[in-house]
Formats: C-alpha cells, sequence, structure tokens
C-alpha cells in the first residue's frame, strides 16, 4: 500500500524530456546572435538562442539546420556545426535538454524571420538580455571559453 503510494506520488511528478538544439553563431568580431522570442509563445520576449526542437526522425544537426533556415534564412553545412555544452532544465511542463553548438561560418544574410528582433553581443554583455531560466550555465560557459 505505502509503496504503491510512493510510485503514484513519483509518477505525478513525471514530465517528457524534451531535446531542443540550439546554436551559438559567432561573427568575426566575436559576437553572439541571440533572438528574442515572439509574443504569445512561452517565454515571450525573452532571448535565446537560434534553434528548436528536434522532430521525429531528424538528427540534431539536421534539426538545427532546419531551424537555421526556416528562422533566420542561412544555410549551414553540418561540418560548420561544432558541439560545445548543454543544458538540463527542469521547466513545470517538460523537462528541457538542450545542446547548444558553435558556428562561425555561414551562408547568406540574418534576417528575423520568426523572432522579434536579433540581436549581435558579446559574451561579456549576454547578462544584460533576458533569457529563459534554461540558458544561464550556457552563458557562463560562452563567457569563459569564447
Ligand atoms: N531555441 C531555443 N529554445 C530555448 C532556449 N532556451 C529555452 O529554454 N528554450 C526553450 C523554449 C521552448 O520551450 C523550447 C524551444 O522550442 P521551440 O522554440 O521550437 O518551440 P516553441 O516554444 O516556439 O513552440 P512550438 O510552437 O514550436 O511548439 O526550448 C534557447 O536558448 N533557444
Amino acid at each position: 500500500m505505502t509503496g504503491a503510494l510512493v510510485t503514484e506520488v513519483e509518477n505525478a511528478g513525471a514530465v517528457p524530456t524534451v531535446l531542443v538544439v540550439a546554436v551559438a553563431l559567432i561573427d568575426p568580431d566575436g559576437r553572439i546572435l541571440i533572438a528574442q522570442r515572439p509574443e504569445g509563445k512561452q517565454l515571450a520576449g525573452l532571448w535565446e538562442f537560434p534553434g528548436g526542437k528536434v522532430e521525429a526522425g531528424e538528427r540534431p544537426e539536421q534539426a538545427l539546420i532546419r531551424e537555421l533556415h526556416e528562422e533566420l534564412g542561412i544555410d549551414v553545412k553540418e561540418a560548420c556545426l561544432a558541439p560545445f555544452v548543454f543544458t538540463s532544465h527542469a521547466y513545470e511542463k517538460f523537462h528541457l535538454l538542450m545542446p547548444l553548438y558553435l558556428c562561425r561560418r555561414w551562408s547568406g544574410t540574418v534576417v528575423a524571420k520568426e523572432h522579434t528582433a536579433l540581436a549581435w553581443v558579446k559574451p561579456d554583455k549576454l547578462r544584460d538580455y533576458p533569457m529563459p531560466p534554461a540558458d544561464e550555465p550556457l552563458i557562463a560557459w560562452l563567457r569563459d571559453l569564447i
């Protein structure tokens, strides 16, 4: 009886783990691109690294290349995506697992197709832009290693 109750309590807290891929695009001046989430979406108004959810049947790098084309209108080759660090964060409705890649090379001009605004920001200035809580550890890594 007690065992069953414990199991129920544990299951009540179970949420799906969602895999989201994101990238720090770095320009020749060492600035990183961040993008402001549009109104009407979860975490609206916060600044994020471009990227999105990995869809069924996609590899993470394919998903990121697709998202960068859809969101920013740029083309990125898989070889130009360098795995960097990841964040693992418990949101209320899901658990976010988000690898962050680095990319210094792409073709095309960055345009905000889905975001409210874009900003190129030096790593030590990222904290001036409110970002989702999951991004907190990523900011520290970028500041220290880029
Ligand atoms: N792309 C990106 N997403 C982030 C970051 N930090 C962070 O918590 N997230 C969260 C916000 C979303 O819940 C999820 C990204 O998924 P998404 O952007 O494709 O999804 P969405 O909320 O726009 O919703 P959907 O309509 O596409 O389902 O990851 C980040 O730096 N970049």
